[in-house]
């Protein structure tokens, strides 16, 4: 391959200058589909290509999905070289079972995800005393979490508690570790929180990896939390060829602990570093970015930044109104079927993004009734199943024979006749002697207060895992076939008369096909890096982009993707923005940045939509358009309403909307500006409508409360002065009111 031309033909100025860029820290902050992720895939190329090893590039991507991706480009541009592209945590995990020995760890250690840590956290909050009913072990959890993502060791943690539940949390921090390095497990915080104090503490270690990666490359740097920045920081003090991307515009991950100020500081982190800034994008149309870019402008704390594309101006925005939710699936279905069948876009360039994967249930209907393909990305809801657990569980036992939360799961499943009392008194034994509970019923015999079934079944457990553990480097689906087989769980569901169990085994079966696919992949894999991957996997690794499928997913999944049409539903008070993230400024913000990186996405067609009644948690409800369409241009954005189109008999919504329209202007009528109440209470907005008898408060009915603006009754109970009435209001949460003292004024009515 002659010269670097096609590395660096099709790239502007600045985005060569970046590709090209010598030693030195490096900063891209640039906008969506700028070609920050373009210039870091050549820029590992560029680097390969002028002579630096595959083995000192570190290349860091969002998801597992994007690493693979980008290793397969920097395969074809600069073949027969293996950089080192991974996720954060896939990279501490490697690192940890790469230098274990020297950290003082064991390398088979297994990955514990949220629910097996909240199963440790449980145990040390009973063995703490703690009252587990008042704080739950999934809010002590998070506390621990949020602790490890700012490094503070527990004994750091408790010095800085400073009310009641901190206290809680920073013992039970404590006996929560000690639990987890007795089981050999680290949890998924400990991937970064680990690896960050290893290199903070051994400079050694620190100073041989920092030699090793001497170029650091980071996509989506504007979502990194302080753990991964301490990693990257030490792993850039003697090489500081680091070089990272990033657009702030697109921080979606604060709940996650990441920090939109560690982008923003890195010039003052890295005083000789170079900023290179992309302002063009290369994917969108201009009514897209106009409309994507006047709603960013929005937020105030915000560095701004003018984003503009040479490509065409394309169609309007569409916002898009429907009655309920179901017409919304339902219409969207219908759009995009009309739209292969025209001939203009396949299945797959179609996507439809929502704030919570709740929502995907109406849709899912829809699509089975018109017989379009869809694809639900999210989590690998396949290996959460009880089965599936229930195997891997097996699997990471004989990985892991320390793994305490893996062998409670399968000691008695199948059943062995142990039960809870023999457990206790196991767990009493085993942690006597120090040894892992496996362990210990190897040595059932000694426990003299263990009588019964469970003796046997305890010996013979123990037999059964020794017998498997010596073929641990069988591939892994041989692996499983015969935990499948030895641990008698496939003959249980074999047996079994429940109709349910056929489809379980059936689950177990496919099980084995994946290990097997996981192989044929890469022969050298191990049963280890099998449960790895599957531990690891975000939503949208298991995504097939290939497949002429709709794409179903979160905003926050969709995060660096693109495709040709997009839709956003369900762009409603509430939900986007968030709930919980109403009446705080910067959660707002937040949100907001949310529903621009959806938009964002489309490259030529962008459906906003929302729906004027949605049934959610159960309860159909009346819903306010969000605030964010709002906050739309006029400009180059068309409002549609299908149900003014078709004139169609008044339904209870249009009610609602004759009712609220002395204050609620209906923007398809008057085809102005939508109303959208706004989220301080406005007194000139609030409608007309006569006091409502206290009867009028029924549960759904929309009401107009005077502090806290539309609001949704969700309860009504008692009478006269004990009459409660417990209404949702998007900006204030759940409040109940005492039912002879509202001042409330009923707007809408749910239809009888
Ligand atoms: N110089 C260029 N010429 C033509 N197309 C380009 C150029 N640079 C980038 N693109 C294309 O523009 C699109 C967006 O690029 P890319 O995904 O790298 O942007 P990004 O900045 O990483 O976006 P995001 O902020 O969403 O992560 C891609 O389809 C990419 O191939
Ligand atoms: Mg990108």
């Amino acid at each position: 391959m002659s010269d670097s031309n096609d590395l660096l033909a099709d790239l502007t100025d600045d985005q060569r200058a970046a590709v090209t860029h010598g030693e030195g820290p490096l900063l891209i902050l640039a906008g969506a589909g700028s070609g920050k992720t373009r210039v870091i895939t050549r820029r590992v190329a560029h680097l390969l290509r002028s002579g630096v090893r595959a083995s000192n590039i570190l290349a860091i991507t969002f998801t597992n999905k994007a690493a693979s991706e980008m290793k397969n480009r920097v395969e074809k541009l600069a073949p027969g070289n293996r950089v080192w592209v991974s996720t954060f945590h896939s990279l501490g995990a490697r690192l940890l079972r790469q230098y274990a020995e020297r950290l003082g760890f064991d390398r088979n250690f297994t990955i514990y995800d949220v629910d097996d840590r909240n199963k440790l956290v449980k145990d040390a909050l009973e063995a703490s005393g703690m009252d587990n009913v008042k704080f739950s072990p999934e809010r002590v959890g998070g506390a621990i979490s949020k602790a490890k993502n700012q490094l503070l060791t527990p004994p750091q943690y408790e010095r800085t508690a400073t009310d009641f539940f901190q206290q809680v949390v920073g013992k039970v921090y404590h006996g929560y570790e000690k639990r987890l390095r007795k089981a050999n497990a680290m949890d998924f915080d400990d991937l970064l929180y680990l690896p960050a104090m290893a290199l903070k503490t051994n400079e050694e270690l620190r100073a041989e990896l920092d030699a090793r990666f001497k170029y650091v490359l980071i996509d989506e740097y504007q979502d990194t939390n302080s753990a991964q920045y301490q990693i990257v920081k030490q792993l850039s003090l003697n090489y500081p060829n680091l070089c990272v991307v990033g657009d702030p515009d697109q921080s979606i991950y604060k709940w996650r602990g990441s920090d939109i100020k560690i982008i923003l500081d890195f010039e003052r982190d890295f005083p000789d570093s170079r900023t290179i800034t992309l302002a063009q994008n290369y994917r969108s149309t201009k009514s897209i970015i106009h409309a994507a870019s006047v709603l960013i402008d929005h937020n105030k704390q915000r560095k701004k930044k003018d984003l503009v594309t040479d490509n065409p101006q394309g169609d309007p925005v569409r916002v898009i109104t429907f009655d309920n939710g179901l017409d919304e699936a339902e219409g969207v279905v219908l759009r995009i079927k009309e739209a292969v069948k025209s001939g203009k876009f396949k299945y797959r360039d179609h996507a439809i993004f929502m704030r919570i994967n709740a929502l995907t249930r109406s849709l899912e209907s829809a699509f089975v009734k018109h017989g379009v393909k869809f694809q639900i990305v999210k989590g690998l809801a396949f290996f959460e199943r009880k089965e599936n657990r229930d195997v891997l569980a097996y699997l990471r036992l004989l990985a892991n024979p320390q793994d305490t939360v893996s062998f409670l799961r399968v000691v008695n499943e199948p059943g062995r006749g142990i039960g809870k009392v023999s457990l206790d008194k196991l767990q009493g034994f085993a942690a006597d002697q120090e040894i892992g509970l496996l362990a210990a019923a190897g040595q059932v015999a000694k426990i003299t207060e263990i009588r019964g079934k469970a003796v046997s079944g305890l010996r013979d457990f123990h037999r059964m895992m020794s017998d498997l553990r010596a073929r641990l480097d069988l591939p892994p689906h041989d692996l499983v076939r015969l935990v499948l087989e030895k641990s008698g769980y496939e003959a249980m569901l074999r047996d079994s008369t429940d109709e349910d169990d056929a489809e379980r085994l059936a689950n177990v079966g496919e099980l084995v096909t994946a290990a097997k696919q996981f192989w044929d992949e890469d022969n050298t894999r191990t049963i280890t890096d099998f449960l790895e991957q599957i531990t690891l996997a975000s939503d949208v690794d298991g995504w097939d982009e290939q497949a002429d499928h709709v794409s179903v997913m979160t905003l926050h999944a969709s995060k660096g993707l693109e495709f040709p049409v997009v839709y956003v539903l369900a762009v409603e008070e509430g939900l986007l923005p968030h709930e919980r993230s109403m009446g705080r400024d910067d959660e707002i913000e937040e949100e907001r940045r949310l529903c621009f990186v959806g938009m964002t996405r489309a490259m030529k067609e962008l459906y906003m939509c929302h729906a004027r009644m949605r049934e959610f948690r159960g309860q159909l409800n009346y819903c306010i358009p969000s605030g964010f369409l709002q906050e739309l241009p006029r400009g180059g954005v068309e409002f549609i309403d299908p149900s003014m189109a078709r004139n169609a008999a008044r339904t209870a919504a249009d009610e609602w909307r004759l009712k609220a329209s002395s204050a609620a202007k209906d923007w398809a009528d008057t085809g102005a500006r939508p109303f959208i109440p706004p989220r301080k209470p406005n007194p000139e907005l609030k409608p007309t409508i006569p006091d409502a008898p206290d009867t009028g408060l029924a549960v759904g009915v929309l009401v107009q409360h005077e502090e806290f603006g539309l609001g949704n009754v969700t309860d009504v109970s008692g009478y006269g002065a004990l009459r409660r009435v417990k209404i949702r209001f998007p900006a204030h949460g759940e409040k109940v009111f005492a039912g002879d003292k509202i001042r409330l004024k009923v707007v809408g009515r749910k239809k009888a």
